[in-house]
């Protein structure tokens, strides 16, 4: 990944929001509470208790000095009710029974977890897929770089999962075949639904260069959390920039199934987004105003707020 024009200055603060207005109404509530937190192993000598003379009090019930703890530092809210059983108290969309998933056997699906409304509220913002596609070279990356400096000055808690970096880890056992491709986008769609599911802005910068491969993952979202991004960039500005010399090794020969020479890349038909990389009067865009363009659009569609899903 190329290192990123962050400069977030020309990007409209009215669109921005409101990291001043958090940090002059925040509270440090949480770090008080997380301060008083005592290690269960304590170094420091017990101090008698009521009514001992002398000697260490009795050890208390194992996690009960940290449920005490833990009643301090959450909302009331949180522990008003009895804890939520684990599964299958409540009926669980599969029932209780077990089932096959894909290679796996007798699996269940585990209720319970905090709502997602919840940590909307918690965060202030909606979770959603922010895909970025497009070939090699169109600035997939960049845009998606300096649209993260921007969201994270607003105050947005967001994620980048970029393909250079994803296939230096969870992703380091595919190549570029169209099956290889395939699983690439699969566990990438897979792991975005997991961060957006719990509140994240995601953002995801990968060629993706599949139809069918970037629809299964929408189609894994709920409607509305999947925000295609088409970086429509027409392959000779992308040949012409090829920061990483990859054009010119495919052209010679030396990279096989190189998207855009060898290897197809199919454009999205109806993505949420297109960005062009020369505005209406044939003036060149600059990153900046393409993470602005984006901005705009999670605005006005209420990505911003917490909204009341
Ligand atoms: N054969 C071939 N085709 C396309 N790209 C190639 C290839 N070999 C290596 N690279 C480099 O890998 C980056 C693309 O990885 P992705 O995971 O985004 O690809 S894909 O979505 O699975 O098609 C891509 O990065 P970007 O330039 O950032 O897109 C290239 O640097
Ligand atoms: N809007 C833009 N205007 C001019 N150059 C850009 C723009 N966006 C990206 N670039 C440049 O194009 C090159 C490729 O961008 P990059 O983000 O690495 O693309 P990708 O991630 O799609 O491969 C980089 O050198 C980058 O600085």
């Amino acid at each position: 990944m190329p290192e990123c024009p962050h400069s977030v200055s020309k990007i409209d603060r009215n669109v921005l929001g409101r990291e001043q207005e958090r940090q002059r109404s925040r509270k440090p509530r949480e770090l008080a509470a997380v301060a008083r937190l005592r290690p269960t192993h304590s170094p420091q000598p017990r101090r008698p208790q009521h009514g001992r003379a002398g000697g260490s009090a009795p050890e208390a019930a194992p996690g009960s000095s940290m449920l005490r703890q833990l009643r301090s530092v959450l909302p009331a809210a949180a522990l008003r009710d009895p804890p939520l059983p684990c599964a299958f108290s409540r009926p669980s969309p599969m029932g209780a029974t077990a089932y096959d998933v894909g290679s796996s056997t007798n699996i269940k699906w585990h209720e319970g977890g905090v709502e997602r409304a919840s940590k909307h509220r918690l965060l202030g913002q909606r979770g959603v897929v922010l895909w970025f596609t497009g070939l090699s070279g169109s600035g997939k990356s960049t845009v998606a770089c300096t649209l993260e400096h921007a969201l994270r000055e607003g105050g947005r808690f967001t994620a980048l999962l970029d393909g250079d970096n994803v296939r230096h880890g969870l992703n380091s056992n595919l190549g570029f075949s169209p099956q290889d491709r395939e699983e690439n986008i699969r566990r990438i769609g897979e792991v975005a639904k997991l961060f957006s599911e719990n509140g994240v802005i995601t953002l995801v910068s990968f060629i993706s260069p599949y139809r069918r491969d970037r629809d299964a993952v929408r189609a894994r979202l709920p409607p509305g959390d999947f925000v295609e991004v088409f970086m429509k960039v027409p392959i000779e500005l992308c040949e012409e920039r090829d920061p990483k010399g990859l054009y010119k090794k495919a052209r010679a020969g030396q990279i096989k199934g190189f998207t855009g020479i060898d290897a197809p890349y199919e454009e999205p038909p109806s993505p949420e987004l297109t960005i062009q990389a020369r505005d209406g009067a044939g003036a060149h865009v600059p990153p900046q105003a393409m993470a602005q363009q984006i901005l705009t659009f999670l605005h006005e569609k209420g990505y911003l707020t917490a909204g009341s899903s």
